[in-house]
């Protein structure tokens, strides 16, 4: 049995050397702009407005960590959750978009700590371009004790035999909205903490 005690935001980074130092493990969460990536922490965490969102894309523009605390079998397991800002949208000049670019490729090249990449997909739009490119590079640079998982955002834009045919594939799919036919919270933390510890 775990529970999520604390969930604090850290700091933030514009690149890679302003990180905070590596402590434990961490999961970070990777996608397009406006995929839902600092809504699913605050659906992880239970805390509505710790990661900052809106409906126009390219809102998150840092690395942003977050410190949280697992309670597993009576031990408290420390964990980081970075949202990470999106790929394929800046409102600013193509030669910012590209430095941006390159330090967040930079990023998950060369953080060591992190264990799990959460790839977040939009569930209406399975298989765009950018998704895949995301999927390569995540697959390319992906060490041994690293994970990839994909997660399904924005589900109650679904209708319902949509969302059962991905939960019958199991896949993990997630709303902020609706829950009904969504993977459960208690099982999206069990999941995500196991991943990201390497744990069976
Ligand atoms: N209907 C619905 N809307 C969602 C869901 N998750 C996120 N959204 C909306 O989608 C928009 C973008 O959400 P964000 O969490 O800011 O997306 P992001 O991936 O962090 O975007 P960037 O920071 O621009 O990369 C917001 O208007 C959210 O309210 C969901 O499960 N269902
Ligand atoms: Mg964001």
């Amino acid at each position: 049995m775990i529970k999520l005690k604390e969930a604090h935001f850290l700091s933030s980074a514009s690149n890679f050397r302003q990180a905070p130092q590596a402590e434990c493990a961490e999961i970070v969460c990777v996608g397009r702009s406006n995929v839902g990536k600092s809504s699913f922490i605050n659906l992880f965490t239970g805390q509505k407005g710790l990661a900052k969102s809106s409906s126009t894309p390219g809102k998150t523009q840092l690395i942003n960590f977050f410190n949280l605390v697992f309670e597993c079998n009576g031990e408290r397991v420390p964990l980081k959750l970075i949202d990470l800002p999106g790929f394929g949208y800046a409102k600013v000049s193509k030669q910012i978009k590209a430095s941006w670019e390159k330090n967040l490729l930079d990023f998950l090249c060369q953080r060591r700590s992190i264990k799990l990449f959460l790839h977040l997909i939009d569930s209406r739009h399975i298989g765009l371009e950018n998704d895949r490119r995301v999927e390569e590079f995540l697959s390319s640079i992906k060490l041994g004790d690293q994970k990839i998982l994909k997660v399904y955002t924005k589900a109650d834009k679904l209708k319902n035999g949509e969302k059962k045919r991905f939960l019958a594939r199991g896949e993990i799919l997630i709303s902020t909205l609706k829950t009904e036919h969504t993977m459960p919270l208690q099982e999206l933390h069990l999941k995500i903490f196991q991943d990201a510890l390497g744990r069976e």
